[in-house]
């Protein structure tokens, strides 16, 4: 169930049309508050889930080797200026004692977390963080690349620059081995 309150979001979003100088009762404005309220509970959805709760679902399948979903894409929302940014999830880890869930529940994680006004590296600690309590595995490694629209549209305006960010916890800590295997398949195309 969502918390977000349409009627606060709607009655913001007419303040700001006024504000900015236009006329929010034009026709083509009129719905808008209401669409933005919708489109916030969409897109925000993810305040009012736990991301861990997906990752309940085990298999006990005796896999202590490398698991790993690349190439998730998100949209989150930048929590600075509240404008998107988007790019790929890359997350892995070597289950221990059967601790084996569904692979889209690794994705289903990714879309909780990023579905929150956000930082970057908060989506990618969160998410590691959330693996390494839930299925206490022997290691995770999540990797992030964004790009961020308040860097695009606005303010310094640079397209093309990409962001990277790693969570990395457990075996992958100490072994830079089987992090750089992680890289070397997250990279490969
Ligand atoms: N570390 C981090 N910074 C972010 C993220 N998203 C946006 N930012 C940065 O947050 C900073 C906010 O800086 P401020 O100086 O408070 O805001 P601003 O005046 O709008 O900054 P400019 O974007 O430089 O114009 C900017 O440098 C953004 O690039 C993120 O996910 N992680
Ligand atoms: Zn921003």
């Amino acid at each position: 169930m969502s918390d977000v309150n349409h009627d606060k979001i709607e009655k913001a979003v007419y303040s700001i049309l006024e504000a900015v100088g236009e006329n929010p009762d034009r026709d083509g404005l009129l719905d808008t508050p209401k669409r933005v309220a919708r489109m916030y509970e969409e897109v925000f959805q993810g305040l009012s889930q736990d991301p861990a709760e997906h990752l309940q679902t085990v298999f006990g399948e005796e896999h202590e080797e490398l698991v790993l979903v690349r190439d998730i894409p998100f949209y989150s929302m930048c929590e600075h200026h509240l404008v998107p940014f988007y790019g790929k999830a890359h997350v892995g880890y070597i289950p221990k004692e059967g601790q084996v869930t569904g692979l889209s529940k690794l994705a289903r994680t990714v879309e909780t977390v990023a579905k929150r006004p956000q930082l970057q590296e908060r989506i990618t600690s969160t998410v590691a963080d959330s693996i390494l309590e839930t299925l206490t595995p022997h290691g995770v490694i999540v990797v992030v690349e964004a790009e961020h629209m308040c860097m695009t549209m606005r303010g310094i305006q640079k397209p093309g620059t990409e962001t990277v960010t790693s969570a990395v916890r457990g075996s992958f800590e100490n072994d830079e081995a089987s992090r750089a295997e992680v890289l070397t398949l997250i990279n490969r195309s």
